[in-house]
């Protein structure tokens, strides 16, 4: 069975030497929706694969790290890259393009790498990230699967790679989020939420 939560952010970004001449020349923002899939075979205490509540926790403040930010990619411009910092107080850098395609890549390597290190307190068994859908417009997305993670053909996604400014760090509820998430400390589920 699979199931799905689905989340929101506004971004800004450029995606360098995309067709589309207005994506690729100019800053632009989108409404993002985010929709997170898992999947199990198996049921919790609670009949559920995985509770909705337990996601609008650490999960939701990593995907709402884009909200009303702009995404960086480390391969762009340094003066570009250093304007946008300068200018904005949440920022995310990015080891690849912030196309439709590399957030959900992205999105889905952060929450695979928070659920690797997630203890579950309530009987869920065998559950795992499906995938992760993102709309950038109501027309268009791009839809990561494992597979597509970790394919160094797309571009190598790495913890360290990955850079949140200050701000954005600030509002995370715990805001040693990220470094527990680089130094693969263990994540415990609440009993309750
Ligand atoms: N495969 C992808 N194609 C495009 C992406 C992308 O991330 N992946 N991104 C863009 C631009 O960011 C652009 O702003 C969105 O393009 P588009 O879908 O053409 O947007 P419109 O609102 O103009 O689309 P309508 O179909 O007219 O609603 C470009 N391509």
């Amino acid at each position: 069975m699979i199931i799905r939560k689905l989340f929101k952010f506004e971004n800004a970004h450029i995606v360098r030497g995309c067709s589309s001449v207005k994506c690729r020349s100019s800053v632009h923002g989108h409404s993002y929706k985010v929709e997170v899939l898992f999947e199990s075979n198996y049921l919790d205490n609670g009949q559920m694969v995985y509770d909705f509540g337990l996601m609008k926790q650490n999960i939701k403040d990593l995907v709402e790290s884009f909200d009303h930010a702009i995404t960086l990619w480390s391969g762009d411009n340094p003066e570009y890259i250093a304007d946008m910092k300068k200018h904005s107080d949440r920022w995310v850098e990015l080891p690849v393009s912030p196309s439709a395609e590399q957030f959900s890549r992205v999105i889905f390597f952060l929450i695979d790498k928070l659920f690797g290190l997630t203890k579950t307190k309530n009987g869920e068994k065998k559950v795992q990230l499906h995938s992760v859908i993102v709309h950038e417009t109501d027309t268009g997305y791009a839809q990561a699967f494992r597979e597509d993670v970790y394919n160094q053909q797309m571009g190598i996604i790495e913890l360290e790679k990955i850079a949140f400014s200050d701000a954005v760090v600030e509002s995370f509820n715990d805001t040693a989020l990220f470094e527990k998430l680089k130094d693969g400390e263990e994540f415990i589920n609440p009993e309750s939420v």
